[in-house]
């Protein structure tokens, strides 16, 4: 892969594991952290810029740190999430980050390009300590 863009990011949220039988099942928040690594084969416009200089750009890539009212997921009780529900672990959140990225870069894409080459990984900390890491 010629390019790999990394970029980090931290949204605050509060969750609770729905019949987790300790504090986890408690209304608690975090900070976490999101880490994207997304790589190319080649470089593309994007909705800000029309000469094809980018994997992706970064700003539409930090869509999460958002906050709710604006898409994303700072500031959101993450159990009302439609595509998250009651399962709110860190798995469950960065699979769906996942998704959504690669739904919205797709989104930018020009047509007959189907973006064969991209390949995303999220790294999600729930804790300094503790990271899930999701991939296709
Ligand atoms: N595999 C997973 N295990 C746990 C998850 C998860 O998403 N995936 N989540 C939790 C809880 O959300 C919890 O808030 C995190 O707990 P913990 O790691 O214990 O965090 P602390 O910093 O509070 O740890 P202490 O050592 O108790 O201070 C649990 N497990
Ligand atoms: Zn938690």
């Amino acid at each position: 892969m010629p390019w790999k863009l990394s970029t980090e990011f931290t949204f605050d949220s509060a969750h609770t594991i729905e019949g987790y039988d300790g504090p986890c099942g408690r209304l608690h928040g975090h900070t976490y952290r999101v880490r994207l690594e997304l790589t190319a084969e080649r470089l593309r416009p994007s909705a800000h810029i029309r000469r094809s200089i980018m994997v992706a750009d970064f700003r539409s890539l930090k869509w999460a740190k958002k906050d709710v009212s604006e898409g994303g997921l700072d500031h959101m009780y993450l159990n009302d999430h439609p595509e998250l529900g009651q399962d709110t672990t860190a798995e469950v959140i960065a699979a769906y980050i996942w998704r959504e990225t690669m739904r919205r870069v797709r989104a930018t894409l020009e047509e007959g390009d189907d973006g064969d080459d991209l390949r995303l990984r999220v790294l999600l900390w729930e804790t300094p300590e503790s990271c899930c890491e999701y991939w296709e």
